[in-house]
């Protein structure tokens, strides 16, 4: 499964902590990250991360892109509510896309942990078989 995790400052070592604590897990899918928060999790964790552009400069949209392409399973996204972000217009447009696309979304950590558990006992599968059935159609 292709999974993005995204963090603001805020929630940066709230993330890194998240993705030490079920590192096993999240070493069995390919995982995907804006800019600083996939640096900093590659850091810590040691975890093989695809690290898009930082957030602020592009990296929500490109991850909206790879929704909209049907290329992303899961997208965990520790938002920070108690603070403006300049780039508030592509959260909101990564929000949206994942809604559009019923991708899965977790935007804090209590919801994070039942995905990953979710993930662990294959409760995602259905993915698969959606992107099967989306490949044949193009
Ligand atoms: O701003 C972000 C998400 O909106 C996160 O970006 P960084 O991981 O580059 O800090």
């Amino acid at each position: 499964m292709n999974i993005a995790l995204i963090a603001h400052d805020e929630k940066k070592q709230e993330i890194i902590h998240f993705a030490m604590a079920y590192k096993h897990i999240l070493k069995k899918h390919q995982l995907f990250a804006t800019g600083t928060t996939g640096k900093k999790i590659s850091e810590a964790s040691g975890l093989d991360v695809f690290r898009f552009q930082s957030g602020p400069v592009g990296g929500d949209q490109q991850i909206g892109a790879k929704i909209a392409q049907n290329e992303m399973d899961m997208v965990i996204f520790f938002r920070d509510p108690l603070t403006a972000q300049p780039h508030e217009p592509d959260v909101s447009a990564l929000l949206r896309i994942c809604d559009v696309h019923r991708i899965p979304l977790a935007t804090n950590l209590a919801s994070a942990e039942i995905f990953i558990r979710g993930l662990e006992r294959g409760d995602f599968e259905w993915r698969e078989i959606i992107k099967e059935k989306l490949a044949k159609k193009d």
